[in-house]
C-alpha cells in the first residue's frame, strides 16, 4: 500500500447542488472521474470542440502533476474522444481544470451536468536537466521504434 498525498481543491462554480468530488471507484484505480460542471446540457455537433468545465481548481503538491485522460467507455460508446490526451495540469496551475473534447462521431453528442467525461490521474514528476553528448549509450533497441518489434 502506497501512502496518499493531499491535493487541495477549490470549487470555482457556486451551485445549489454541487457535484461530488472525483474519487477512486475501486481500491487500486489510478484515475478519478471528472464530471462536467455545466448548467443543464451541452450539445457538441460533429467535429465541435469544447473545453468542458469541471468546476474544480487544484493546488497539487510540488513534484506532482495531474493528467487529464479519456475514459475508454465514453469513447467506445459514443465515438467522442479527447482531442488532447493526456492533458497536463501543472502543480502551479490555479485555474479551473477543463477537459478538451471533440466529437468525432457523425452524430451530435449531448453532455449533461454531472456526466463523467474524463479521468484525472495524479502522478509524481521528476524535474529533468539536459546532459548533452555527441554519442548516446548503446542499447538493445537502438533507434528502432514505431513498430520495430513487430505486431
Ligand atoms: O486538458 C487540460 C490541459 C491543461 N489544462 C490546464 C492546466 C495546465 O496547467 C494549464 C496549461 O496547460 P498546458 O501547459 O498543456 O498548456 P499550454 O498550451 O502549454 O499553455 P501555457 O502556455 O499556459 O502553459 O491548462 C487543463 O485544465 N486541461
Amino acid at each position: 500500500m502506497t501512502s496518499s498525498i493531499t491535493v487541495m481543491v477549490r470549487r470555482v462554480r457556486a451551485h445549489p447542488e454541487p457535484l461530488p468530488l472525483p474519487r477512486y471507484e475501486t481500491a487500486l484505480a489510478s484515475g478519478m472521474d471528472l464530471r462536467a460542471d455545466i448548467e443543464g446540457e451541452l450539445t457538441l455537433e460533429p467535429l465541435d470542440r469544447v473545453a468542458v468545465p469541471t468546476g474544480l481548481a487544484l493546488a497539487l503538491p510540488p513534484g506532482y502533476e495531474a493528467q487529464v485522460r479519456p475514459r475508454s467507455g465514453l469513447a467506445l460508446r459514443h465515438g467522442i474522444t479527447l482531442l488532447i490526451s493526456p492533458g497536463t495540469v501543472d502543480a502551479d496551475y490555479r485555474g479551473e481544470v477543463k477537459v478538451l473534447l471533440v466529437n468525432l462521431s457523425r452524430e451530435p453528442f449531448t453532455l449533461k451536468r454531472g456526466d463523467r467525461i474524463a479521468q484525472l490521474v495524479v502522478a509524481p514528476v521528476s524535474p529533468a536537466g539536459w546532459g548533452e553528448v555527441e554519442v548516446l549509450d548503446a542499447t538493445e533497441r537502438g533507434e528502432g521504434g514505431f513498430g520495430s518489434t513487430g505486431r
